[in-house]
Order: C-alpha cells, then sequence, then structure tokens
C-alpha cells in the first residue's frame, strides 16, 4: 500500500484550474519532492496530502485512507502551522504539543530538544534564534505529535548549502525512522536528493 497516492487529481480554486490528472505515489519512509517555480501549485499538492484542501477530481489516500490532520504533520506552509515567534523556543513546542494533546507533553519536548540540537537555544525567542534552528523547531512542531506524514514547504529557503546539508539529514533520519516526508522546492539540486519527484506544471514524475 502506498504511504501516499494522489490520483488522476484535478486542482482548482474557483475558475482557475492548477492542474488536471496530477498523480503521486509515494512509500512509507520514502522523502518525496514537488518541484517546479513559484505558483506552479506546489503548496497545493501539501493541503491535497493534509486534507486541508480537497480535489475537484481523484482521489487523495494517505495509507489508505482519507487524509487526516492527526497523523500529519505540518511545517510551515502559508499561514498554516505557523511559528509563534515571539514564544521560546521551548513555550512554542510545549504550546504545540499541548495543541495535539501530545501526553507527556514535557517530556517530548525535552526529548524534541535534545534530538534537534536546540537545547542552547531552549530560552530564546523562536524569532532570534539561526535560520537552521529556525527549520529545526519547525520541523521539531511538525513532528511534536509522531505523524505518520510530514509535509514541509521550500525547507531549504534561508539556508546556506552547509546548513541545507544538515537540515537534509534531519530529514532523511526521519525518513529513515518510518515517517514518509513530502516537501515542495524550486531548486533542483534539492529535488534530486529526494526518493520521487513530481516537476509542476506539467506533473511528470522523476525518480532520481
Ligand atoms: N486559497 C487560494 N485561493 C485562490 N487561489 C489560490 C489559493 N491558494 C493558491 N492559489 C493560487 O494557486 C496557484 C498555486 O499556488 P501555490 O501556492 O500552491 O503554488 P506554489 O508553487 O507553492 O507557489 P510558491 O512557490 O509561490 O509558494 C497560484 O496561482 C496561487 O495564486
Amino acid at each position: 500500500m502506498s504511504a501516499v497516492l494522489i490520483q488522476d487529481v484535478e486542482l482548482r480554486y474557483g475558475r482557475h484550474q492548477i492542474y488536471q490528472n496530477f498523480h503521486f505515489e509515494l512509500k512509507r519512509g520514502q522523502i518525496g519532492a514537488i518541484y517546479g517555480p513559484s505558483r506552479t501549485g506546489k503548496s497545493s499538492v501539501l493541503l491535497l496530502a493534509s486534507g486541508h484542501l480537497l480535489p475537484a477530481k481523484g482521489k487523495v489516500l494517505v495509507d489508505g485512507a482519507k487524509p487526516d490532520h492527526k497523523r500529519t504533520g505540518l511545517g510551515p506552509i502559508h499561514d498554516l502551522s505557523p511559528l509563534f515567534d515571539t514564544l521560546s523556543v521551548e513555550e512554542h513546542l510545549l504550546f504545540q504539543a499541548q495543541l495535539h494533546h501530545v501526553r507527556q507533553a514535557k517530556a517530548r519536548v525535552q526529548e524534541l530538544l535534545q534530538e534537534y540540537d536546540l537545547e542552547i537555544v531552549r530560552r530564546s525567542r523562536v524569532k532570534d534564534v539561526a535560520h537552521l534552528e529556525q527549520f529545526r523547531v519547525g520541523l521539531a512542531t511538525a513532528v511534536v505529535h509522531r505523524p505518520d506524514l510530514v509535509l514541509i514547504d521550500e525547507p531549504e529557503r534561508g539556508l546556506t548549502n552547509d546548513e541545507w546539508e544538515l537540515a537534509y539529514q534531519d530529514l532523511r533520519n526521519l525518513a529513515e525512522s518510518g515517517s514518509t516526508v513530502m516537501l515542495t522546492t524550486v531548486l533542483r539540486q534539492v529535488a534530486e536528493r529526494c526518493d520521487v519527484v513530481a516537476v509542476l506544471p506539467e506533473g511528470e514524475v522523476w525518480e532520481p
């Protein structure tokens, strides 16, 4: 069974058709990329996979069922799942854990601070930490409730090449631990590190 199946999907905003016959499939533990220029509908694919958007035609299944917010982790995508950047890193993660009704929220936050090397900045405001740390706060936010599917919009944004290498390793570790990861990117060098790539606007699938 596919971890993510987006089959023959047509997406429109009102009369504006973004794509039709879009097809994308990912297995558990893979990293998938939606790659293409600006305004081709990359973020919208993530919103289809999270269940925030419904297709005009076609179907979207996550682990064989309708997308379920509770089993999906959102990195910052448009205005969804924002970083509350005036909170400290620790306060932000605790707030997110409570929003998701995570049991033993404090212990989970402690675990994430360690896993993503954020202990040193736990008391800093999210907006004051370095770009790589902000990426990691976003990722820790997405995984706080241990979702099966993690969705991240343009993870490389604002990072240097060396920082992106570390961020990529975080994503690969997450996938190797059994999550499925979908990201969007405008950069070919990011797309080609992923396992399956859909290239917009045409939607052709590429396995680098
Ligand atoms: N809620 C909405 N209502 C109407 N049109 C929308 C809405 N969201 C997105 N669009 C339009 O759909 C198209 C695709 O948007 P989307 O954000 O998915 O593309 P994108 O490739 O992720 O763009 P970017 O790289 O600029 O973030 C754009 O033309 C955008 O203006």
